[in-house]
């Protein structure tokens, strides 16, 4: 499947190594990471060399390629509010995950769009089965 991914850049780049696990274990399952540069640990060199302009449009553009949305959500981010709410208005499915003790937003937990869940995960294996459960979800739709 085409995957968006969703995680903090300017909202604070903490949760980097589990973009990266995330990223990996998408890939190693044969999906397309559309938005892989949330991953990257050089991202905010490279971004800096496009315009505001740019990169919003070229995420906004990956965003309606992507068939679901995978939104890690334990840093707050308005760049990944943004995002989650265009992949509401877009009508795809949202898997929102994050780590035990974090401030997430009740406009994520208490949102009543059908197609979002809310994940809490404590390790990446646990992780793991959450994003695999999601994306096999679709298959069985099929
Ligand atoms: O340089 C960037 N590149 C980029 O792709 N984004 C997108 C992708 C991320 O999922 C999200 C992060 O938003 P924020 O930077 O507000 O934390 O916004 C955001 C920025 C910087 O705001």
């Amino acid at each position: 499947m085409k995957v968006f991914l969703s995680g903090s850049i300017r909202g604070g780049r903490q949760m980097l190594p589990t973009y990266q696990f995330i990223c990996r274990s998408l890939r190693n399952k044969g999906h397309e990471v559309l938005s892989w540069h949330v991953a990257d640990s050089e991202v905010e060199g490279k971004e800096s060399l496009l315009t505001e302009t740019q990169i919003y449009e070229r995420d906004m553009s990956f965003l309606q390629e992507s068939e679901c949305m995978i939104a890690e959500v334990s840093m707050p981010s308005i760049g990944v509010g943004y995002e989650v709410c265009s992949a509401i208005k877009k009508g795809i499915p949202i898997m929102c995950v994050h780590m035990p003790d974090s401030n997430v937003s009740a406009m994520l937990l208490g949102n009543t769009y059908t197609d979002i869940s809310v994940r809490e995960y404590g390790d990446n294996s646990e992780l793991e089965l959450i994003l695999n459960g999601f994306l096999s979800s679709f298959k069985s739709k099929n």
